[in-house]
């Protein structure tokens, strides 16, 4: 059974950072996936970025000077940056290939993309080791994935976000 766990936690609180430092500290598996990160310009949110783990590449996903469709609150998101980068190694992550998906975040931006939501629900099918990040506050899709009984929910805060990505990193390292 491969593990599934939800990283939820307020907004701020440290979710991408763990997921990035998860990164950082696998010796034995691959990590895919992406992160996403504000962009901030003169010391305001205008934008975030999106990072693939495993090669770097980066490209703006959403930003308040992009028109879309869709917006998402003020920002206009260029799904095609969901499809050129987030989507490719997720769709040929291999857990043969020791292989683990890290997804930060499963957001609004994110899942304004179809075809991401499709790949999210082939995941948490499959055979791959997942970690996603997700929001506290309710919504349709990942409310679902929050109740499955297959999945791990836990609840990032200040007291535990320094330890997580070392305890997450022991667990899929160890053979
Ligand atoms: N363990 C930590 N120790 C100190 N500062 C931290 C820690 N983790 C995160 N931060 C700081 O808190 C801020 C928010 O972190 P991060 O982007 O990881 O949060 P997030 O929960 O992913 O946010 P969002 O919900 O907006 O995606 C950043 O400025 C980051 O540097």
């Amino acid at each position: 059974m491969p593990t599934r766990i939800l990283l939820e936690g307020r907004p701020g609180v440290g979710k991408s950072t763990v997921v990035r430092r998860l990164a950082a500290l696998l010796l034995n598996r691959r990590a895919v996936g992406f992160t996403t990160e504000e962009i901030r310009q003169r010391g305001a949110r205008t934008g975030f970025a999106l990072e693939t783990v495993d090669s770097g590449l980066r490209a703006v996903l959403a930003h308040v000077d992009l028109p879309g469709p869709p917006r998402v609150g003020r920002y206009g998101v260029d799904l095609g940056v969901m499809e050129r980068l987030a989507l490719p190694p997720l769709r040929s992550a291999d857990p043969a290939r020791g292989e683990l998906v890290l997804i930060d975040e499963l957001g609004r931006m994110e899942l304004a993309c179809t075809a991401f939501q499709d790949v999210v629900r082939w995941l948490f099918t499959s055979e791959i080791d997942i970690v996603a990040t997700v929001h506290v506050k309710s919504d349709p899709f990942t409310d679902a994935l929050k109740r499955r009984a297959d999945i791990e929910l836990v609840q990032v805060n200040r007291g535990n976000r320094d330890a997580l990505p070392e305890d997450l990193a022991a667990r899929f390292d160890s053979p």
